[in-house]
């Protein structure tokens, strides 16, 4: 089977993670990186001998003085790849769009924008037949997967009936932090619910659900906390059953010194990840209650890694590469050393 080439616009943050996972596969090829930076970041991609392509006049200048040799420029990209996967900043990404559109090119969005700027919102264990051979999706940003990996493992168990949860999220991303990230403060978000529970709702409607959500001074990751209705009585054995249903949700214990999120991130440092990233959901199994017919519980999400492995799904169902959730899901991780001890 021909390799489909990938081409992948913003190299930042997600970019270069989503970026070096395409490269990691064996049924997809990257195309090349396509952004505006002229400095060190774009710099990594040379080194890492991706092609390079400019995605305005003024980039194309700026990545030349810079002595970045070029592959060509945004339109370049897009004629030799056949599918693009968007990330740029927010609110930029929606307005290359029309571009995509015009082109025939099936795209693929970051949680950034809305919803209706594809009509299909994705989260891989969830929804992954409906995304199969559709022209463009949106995979739901960090929060948000981790909110749909939890819930849906509940809801496949047959014991979610509705959750309530609160979100500490973290203030800017680490490399960020000198332009601008709060400080000896905490700032909560104005409405509730917080956007992120409207947003799951998005990939399922029938969640019922209700976030609210706290910027917190630290740079890692997310924290959240969690108090859900369940359909019965249960007990702890069957919600743990029920969560490792998921292949991406790491059960965690305080009792092995997995005590806050920068030991959770040391240990995936430890495992050799590359940014030590943590693609699972890691949520604390000792700390996990179960009284009567509710259930709380508290997990951490790496922002920065969650989304990774959900858009090379992603792409798996849009080019129809691959029919199975299943089966790209197991590819997927196994290419990521997800579930498997982490060890790539
Ligand atoms: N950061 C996170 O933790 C998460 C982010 N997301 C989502 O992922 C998307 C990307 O976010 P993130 O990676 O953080 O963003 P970053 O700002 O880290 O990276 C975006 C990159 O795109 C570049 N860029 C800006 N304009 C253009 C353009 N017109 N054409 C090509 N490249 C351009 C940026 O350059 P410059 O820096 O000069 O602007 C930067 O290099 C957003 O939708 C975000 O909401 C989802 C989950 C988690
Ligand atoms: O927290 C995030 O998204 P989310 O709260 O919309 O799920 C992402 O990490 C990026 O969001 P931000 O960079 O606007 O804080």
């Amino acid at each position: 089977m021909m390799k489909k080439k990938i081409a992948l616009i913003g190299y930042g943050v997600i970019g270069k993670r989503v970026a070096d996972a395409i490269a990691r596969q064996d049924d997809m090829e990257l195309a090349g990186v396509c952004d505006v930076i002229s400095d060190w970041r774009i710099q990594t991609a040379v080194k890492k001998g991706y092609s390079v392509y400019a995605a305005t006049e003024d980039a194309q200048d700026s990545m030349q003085k810079a002595g970045i040799s070029l592959a060509g420029n945004m339109a370049d990209l897009l004629g030799v790849a056949h599918l693009v996967v968007d990330c740029t900043p927010k609110k930029i990404a929606a307005q290359n769009v029309e571009i995509y559109k015009e082109r025939g090119i099936k795209f693929i969005l970051q949680g950034g924008e809305k919803h209706e700027t594809t009509g299909h919102s994705f989260s891989a264990e969830n929804n992954y037949a409906s995304a199969l051979n559709r022209d463009s999706t949106r995979v739901v940003s960090c929060n948000t997967t981790s909110i749909l990996r939890t819930l849906t493992a509940l809801k496949k168990a047959g014991l979610l009936q509705s959750a309530r949860g609160t979100l500490l999220r973290r203030a800017t991303d680490p490399w960020e932090s000198h332009l601008g990230g709060i400080m000896n403060t905490l700032v909560p978000e104005k409405d509730i619910p917080s956007h992120q529970g409207p947003d799951a709702q998005s990939v399922d409607s029938e969640l019922d659900i209700v976030t609210m959500a706290v910027k917190v001074p630290q740079t890692l990751s997310h924290l959240h906390y969690w108090n859900v209705r369940l359909t019965r009585k249960a007990d702890k054995k069957e919600v743990i059953e029920a969560f490792q249903t998921s292949t991406r949700i790491t059960l965690i214990n305080y009792s092995d010194g997995l005590v806050s999120n920068n030991t959770i991130k040391e240990k995936y440092l430890d495992m050799g990840r590359p940014w030590g990233d943590m693609y699972e959901v890691a949520l604390w199994q000792d700390m996990l209650k179960v009284e009567g017919d509710e259930l709380y519980y508290a997990y951490v999400v790496d922002n920065q890694a969650i989304v990774i492995p959900e858009t090379i799904d992603a792409i798996r169902a849009l080019t129809g590469m691959e029919e199975s959730a299943e089966k790209s899901i197991k590819k997927t991780n196994k290419s990521l050393g997800i579930n498997n001890g982490g060890q790539l």
